[in-house]
């Protein structure tokens, strides 16, 4: 049994805010606003794995209203998706996933994300985590670097 999701994410960027992508620090003028620490490619990817096994998505399991999720580390939610996951028998396929930002350069840090992502998902080579970025080109409120936005998809497998 083969089960697919798709996740969707958008942060605003803002003054006084850390930058945190894939689970790491980017050093940059601005960062990523939000009730929890505004991981986008993490967000974008437990969507992705909450919606392969019909689960909704992380609003409702990690609700922007509960205090409990202020500042939350969103690896610890990832975790605690990817929880979920294993409990219902399925084990990661893969991911697939796209930054969506003018700036900062992610590339020098993809490959920390990628070590990141693939432990929290218990991956057993690394191959099996990807995580790409993308300008688009200046235009739009990526362009503008208004925010960043994060897509992923994944694959689950029944272990
Ligand atoms: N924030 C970003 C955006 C892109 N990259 C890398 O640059 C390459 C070129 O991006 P284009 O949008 O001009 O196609 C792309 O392949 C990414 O690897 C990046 O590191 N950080
Ligand atoms: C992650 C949560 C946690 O409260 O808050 P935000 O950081 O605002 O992120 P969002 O992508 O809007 O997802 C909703 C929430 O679950």
């Amino acid at each position: 049994m083969i089960r697919v999701g798709q996740g969707f994410d958008v942060h605003q960027l803002a003054e006084g805010r850390k930058c945190i992508i894939g689970g790491v620090e980017i050093p940059f003028e601005k960062g990523l606003l939000g009730h929890s620490d505004a991981d986008v490619l993490l967000h974008a990817i437990s969507d992705a794995l909450l919606g392969a096994l019909g689960l909704g998505d992380i609003g409702k399991h990690f609700p922007d209203t509960d205090a409990a999720y202020k500042d939350a580390d969103s690896l610890v939610l990832l975790k605690r998706v990817w929880a979920l996951v294993k409990e219902r028998g399925y084990k990661l396929g893969n991911v697939d996933s796209t930054i969506i930002a003018q700036r900062p350069k992610m590339a020098p840090y993809i490959p920390q994300m990628v070590e990141i992502i693939a432990g929290a998902l218990e991956a057993d080579e690394l191959s099996q985590v990807n995580v790409k970025a993308t300008t688009t080109e200046k235009l739009g409120f990526t362009g503008r670097e208004e925010g960043i936005a994060a897509q992923a998809a994944v694959l689950l497998v029944k272990a």
